[in-house]
């Protein structure tokens, strides 16, 4: 269990306040709007930053006591790593391993064959595309299978194919430990059984998954309008639409059916994340 008491982080005008939150073992699924906080939660979760004020424990250890043997045991991908584009995909997983102590070649050439990288493993680093660098990234987190793995946006430049491998690996992988990664994207997440909403650096949600589309203040709904109904619908309320042949079909939020013919849905995760964040800019407006 991750435990955070009291946590304070100012990055200029910017602060992110989390008076407590326990991350049990699992795929928690950080998420929330841009500048909400979530890079600044796990650079301070990874220990690159350190908080100005209160204490983080990891499974008993705390942050200020046990700093070191904690780093020995987390790996972290922030947004926007830097690579050393001079030497091969090989080398660098090596020189990253040597520098958290792992001497043993094996767990470089393993991580490289995980990440589809093994016939690539000879070419320089500038020389991979922007998604390669992006698993190899990715697998300097994972090496010395860390029990704490913080990924800042880990999708990013992948695939679809890559993007779901990826994500099924890191539920399995997640069974026995902490593995928090940032997301914009929900639905893409099957495996993670916590959500963690951020915004303006306070933490709005954190529960099981399950939790996050239940007892939602709106409904989803779906049903296939003409042109003129579809200009009557409020925009801010669609979720999404296709063209079908009579009109498009869409998904909207609302109370309660928006014209006849309309049946309910059941929320994704993606769903319950508009419904949440349209309710509460809808109370800030209305000031309450
Ligand atoms: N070095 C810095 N100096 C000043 N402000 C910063 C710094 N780093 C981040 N911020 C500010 O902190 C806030 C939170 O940024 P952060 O990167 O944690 O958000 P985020 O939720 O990860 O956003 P995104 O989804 O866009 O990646 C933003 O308002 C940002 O402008």
């Amino acid at each position: 269990m991750i435990t955070i008491r009291a946590l304070e982080a100012a990055r200029g005008p910017f602060r992110l306040h989390v008076p407590e939150l326990a991350i049990g073992r699992g795929l928690t699924l950080l998420t929330g709007r841009n500048g909400s906080g979530k890079s600044t939660l796990l650079n301070i979760l990874s220990t690159a930053w350190l908080p100005d004020r209160g204490g983080i424990d990891y499974d008993g250890l705390s942050l200020a006591e046990s700093r070191p043997i904690l780093r020995s045991r987390i790996g972290f991908l922030p947004s926007g790593l830097e690579l050393h584009e001079d030497m091969t995909a090989e080398k660098f997983l090596r020189y990253m391993g040597e520098l958290k102590g792992i001497y043993d070649q094996e767990p470089a050439r393993t991580l490289l064959e995980e990440m589809d990288l093994t016939s690539l493993r000879r070419r320089r680093i500038r020389e991979l595309s922007q998604g390669q660098r992006q698993k190899l990234a990715l697998a300097q987190a994972l090496l010395g299978q860390p029990a704490y793995l913080f990924l800042d946006e880990p999708l990013t430049f992948l695939d679809s194919g890559e993007r779901r491998q990826v994500v099924s690996w890191l539920g399995r992988y997640a069974l026995r430990r902490h593995v928090v990664v940032s997301s914009h994207e929900l639905n893409e997440w099957e495996p993670a059984e916590s959500i963690l909403w951020l915004n303006e650096g306070g933490v709005l949600f954190h529960g099981p998954a399950e939790e996050w589309g239940r007892d939602l203040p709106l409904s989803v709904w779906t049903g296939t309008v003409n042109e003129s109904e579809w200009a009557d619908l409020s925009q801010e309320l669609v979720m999404g639409w296709r063209q079908v042949p009579g009109g498009r079909e869409v998904r909207v939020m609302a109370p309660e059916p928006p014209a006849s013919g309309f049946v309910p849905a059941d929320p994704t995760r993606e769903d319950a994340y508009f419904i949440r964040r349209y309710v509460l800019r809808e109370s800030r407006t209305k000031g309450e």
